[in-house]
């Protein structure tokens, strides 16, 4: 008898609705093959959610799928047009370095697209190289994993392959594939391509699209264009006050890196503040704080004020009512931000009811930290364990102040005092991705080839509530301040 070997399927299940859009929508392409693919990095736990066989991935048939070497079934590679103001300059972009393969159909019925970043040119590429850098791929995947640990919704890393060849930057790199799992890739500049270079059918094709891709729920009886520039509106205030809640710094919320899924998207120079400071930026390029945490909020506002203006078409026949449909949802923006943000700052402080006075108990404790330079997340996790005696603040009578109003507060509301620690707990990470951890693994990973540091820091990403004592270690802060601490986008 012949043994007959088994093919462990690898679980793809592709759909391909974005491409039966209109074509200029987007390129058909196919990745370019490269030299020696590895697999550096596999997220089981999300593989296994998506129906993919784990297994079967890590086969050289799965990594050449990871790499772009072959063609899923299935799959209708193509790269998707967008455009963008980027520092407040509009552009024709499009994916020069992406390609998606197709949207996953999970076991669940979901649908996710699944994208190779790095993947090769496109016609989108202009004068880039279609490709990505080993480092910047893996700091996509630690801090997109950790936001999703931390409850913000993010786009998903799959897996990073390295590709043997080198990318040219201001030295020569090893490069990577990144698989990028997002809701969809709709953002604000694919609107903003529409509305610049299609007609309103077009236009109206891509908004139905949206409307049954994200927001199906939709009535019949409701001006549906305006439903979705509201629904859009929402998420992204619910997105912002998270970032702020946490502390993440974008970096480049341009408005090609807005997502109308509301999820987080683009970890290009990204990172976490340490010290509180709303003028806090890391971007080497954002020479002008445009995109300082403190700035995120209007940042948001302004480009759904782009988002809305690509919609005025479909809004409304008269042209004036447009304009005002629009603006009375825009002008909702900063009221839906600020009530999710103050509602998340009181969780942080235990405090379940509402007070008049709440806010300004919360400013006080900000305005200290920013005086002192306080780091933002360790405070809240001391304030969280009653141990003012970890933050700097502790002996100013300001924090002594300051500290009895807040006990007096927690007084007078009747949960007990242990739900509001059990609150606090989970409204406060034990850690967030601190900028010198990320840097040491991705020097060990790519500098010596050792992932066991990367391997490390995921675990206790993770689980960013768990309050663990390794989680206390990677809480601390740099020996040295990382205000000087710059990220670079692009590579
Ligand atoms: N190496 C490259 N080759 C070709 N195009 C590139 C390259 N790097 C960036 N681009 C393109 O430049 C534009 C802006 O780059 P940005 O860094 O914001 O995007 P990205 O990180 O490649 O993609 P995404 O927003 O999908 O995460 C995008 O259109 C992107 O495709």
């Amino acid at each position: 008898m012949t043994e007959k070997k088994a093919i462990i399927e690898t679980g793809w299940n592709f759909d391909n609705s974005y491409a039966r859009l209109p074509e200029s929508f987007f390129s058909r392409f196919n990745p370019t093959p490269v030299r020696s693919p590895k697999l550096i990095i596999l997220n089981d736990p999300l593989a296994t959610s998506l129906g993919l066989n784990v297994q079967a991935l890590q086969s050289n048939d799965g990594v050449a799928d990871l790499a772009g070497n072959q063609i899923p079934e299935g799959a209708l590679p193509l790269a998707q047009a967008y455009a963008g103001h980027q520092f407040g300059h509009f552009n024709l972009l499009g994916d020069g370095r992406a390609l998606l393969l197709g949207e996953q159909i999970t076991p669940l019925g979901e649908r996710v697209d699944i994208q190779l970043k790095g993947a090769g040119k496109t016609p989108y590429s202009r004068r880039g190289d279609g490709r990505a850098a080993l480092g910047p791929m893996l700091r996509e995947y630690i801090i997109s994993e950790a936001m999703y640990a931390l409850g913000i919704a993010t786009t998903r890393s799959l897996a990073v392959v390295s590709t043997g060849e080198l990318v040219i930057r201001e030295t020569n790199l090893p490069g990577a594939i990144l698989t990028r799992v997002a809701a969809s890739h709709l953002r604000v500049g694919t609107f903003q391509f529409v509305s610049n270079w299609g007609t309103e059918e077009d236009l109206r094709a891509l908004a139905d699209y949206t409307l049954q891709r994200h927001f199906p729920e939709v009535d019949a009886d409701v001006n549906r264009y305006l439903f979705l520039l509201q629904e859009v509106i929402k998420r992204q205030a619910v997105l912002i006050a998270k970032w702020q809640l946490v502390g993440f710094i974008h970096g480049v919320m341009n408005t090609d890196n807005m997502a109308i899924s509301g999820e987080t998207i683009d970890y290009g120079p990204c990172a976490f503040m340490d010290a509180y400071d709303p003028a806090t930026v890391f971007s080497s390029i954002d020479i002008h704080g445009r995109y300082a945490y403190g700035n995120q909020p209007p940042i948001a506002a302004w480009n759904l004020a782009r988002f809305a203006e690509t919609l005025l078409p479909l809004l409304h026949d008269n042209k004036e009512q447009a304009i005002e449909l629009a603006q009375d949802a825009i002008s909702d923006f900063s009221a839906l931000y600020h009530r999710n943000w103050l509602k998340g700052m009181r969780a942080k402080l235990g405090i379940f009811n509402e007070e008049l006075q709440d806010e300004s108990l919360i400013e006080g404790l900000l305005s200290m930290m920013q005086k002192y330079g306080a780091d933002y997340t360790n405070t809240f996790r001391a304030l969280t364990f009653d141990k003012p005696e970890d933050t700097v603040l502790v002996g100013t009578t300001e924090f002594d102040q300051w500290h009895d109003l807040w006990q007096a507060r927690l007084g007078r509301q009747q949960e007990p005092k242990d739900s509001s620690h059990q609150l606090m707990r989970s409204s406060n990470p034990a850690l967030i991705p601190r900028n010198h951890r990320v840097e040491d693994a991705l020097e060990a990973a790519v500098q010596q080839g050792d992932y066991s540091v990367m391997e490390r820091l995921l675990a206790v990403l993770s689980n960013p509530f768990a309050h663990t004592p390794e989680q206390s270690e990677y809480a601390t802060l740099p020996a040295q301040s990382t205000c000087a601490y710059r990220t670079f986008c692009g590579t």
